[in-house]
């Protein structure tokens, strides 16, 4: 039987899937700590949640997830309140192919950041309680993309470094497993494309009419696939308008490459 799941990290929570991700884990009794570098969004999303869940069972960190002191504290300051974080969801993410830079930096960098303080806080061999890392890939991550090929790329980075973690024989002992959140397009202002945001744009939005855009409830669900079972390490959990949630899972076909 896994760790209960009593606490929660998430960041990029203000609003969107973040926010969706946060509120359906408050609905299940589980604490939240959300982060996002949107303060005064972030701010009224804290106060809407307080008034429905209680001022004990959330906390919003001011956060710009590309400074990884300011992710430290964020995470650390969740520690303070909660006394553990058995959930990290490295969700915060752009879209937009004008800023490479930024891109990498949100999307992958501090993916792989927020994972690793995450890790040293949960791993059992050193102390800790154990947990859960799930990191918010995209469909983007798994098939090329022509008109986001930076945004593609970020995705596939972190989606490569969530199978090289899931894949680590010793996991287990850490009482760690992973995750990966990979929706197609979901109704969040991420999807408000314009010229300058993508390649191709009228290509892009031709393609996105043709294969349809998830609901945010939609993702909630398949998000919760890695808060309701037991067994998650190394599932990649797909969102499409067309066939819904699946799970896909090739460590459990084969232990290693
Ligand atoms: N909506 C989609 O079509 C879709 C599909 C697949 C994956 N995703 C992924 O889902 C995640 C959430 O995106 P969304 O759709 O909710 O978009 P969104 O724009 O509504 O939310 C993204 C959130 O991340 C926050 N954020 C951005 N940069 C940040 C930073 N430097 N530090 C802290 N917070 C930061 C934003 O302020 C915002 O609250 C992203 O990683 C995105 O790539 C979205
Ligand atoms: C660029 C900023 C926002 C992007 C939103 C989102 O992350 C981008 C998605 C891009 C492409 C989505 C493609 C979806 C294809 C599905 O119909 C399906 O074919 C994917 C199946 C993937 C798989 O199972 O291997």
């Amino acid at each position: 039987m896994q760790q209960l799941i009593r606490t929660a990290f998430v960041t990029g929570g203000a609003q969107g899937l973040g926010r969706g991700f946060s509120k359906a884990l408050l609905d299940r009794g589980i604490k939240v700590c959300f982060a996002d570098v949107q303060a005064s969004v972030g701010k009224s999303t804290e106060t809407e949640f307080k008034s429905l869940y209680g001022d004990d069972k959330v906390m919003f960190c001011h956060c710009d997830v590309t400074s990884v002191n300011n992710l430290e504290d964020s995470f650390n300051a969740a520690v303070k309140k909660f006394g553990h974080v058995d959930l990290m969801v490295n969700n915060a993410g752009i879209g937009d192919e004008s800023k490479l830079v930024q891109m990498i930096s949100i999307n992958l960098t501090a993916a792989i950041q927020g994972s690793q303080i995450a890790l040293e806080h949960m791993r059992k061999d050193k102390g800790g309680r154990g947990g859960r890392i799930i990191n918010v890939a995209s469909t983007a991550g798994l098939i090329g993309v022509y008109f986001s090929p930076r945004y593609c790329a970020s995705k596939f980075g972190l989606v490569g470094y969530h199978h090289s973690m899931a894949s680590n024989p010793h996991a287990k002992e850490m009482g760690l497993q992973f995750g990966c959140l990979c929706p197609a397009f979901t109704d969040t202002a991420i999807i408000n494309f314009d010229e300058t945001k993508m390649d191709y744009y009228d290509e892009g939005l031709k393609f996105l009419e043709a294969i349809g855009i998830n609901t945010v409830d939609a993702v909630v669900d398949g998000f919760m696939h890695f808060v309701d079972n037991d067994d998650i390490n190394g599932d990649i959990v797909t969102v499409t308008a067309q066939r819904g949630f699946q799970v896909k899972n090739k460590h459990k076909r084969k232990a290693h490459l």
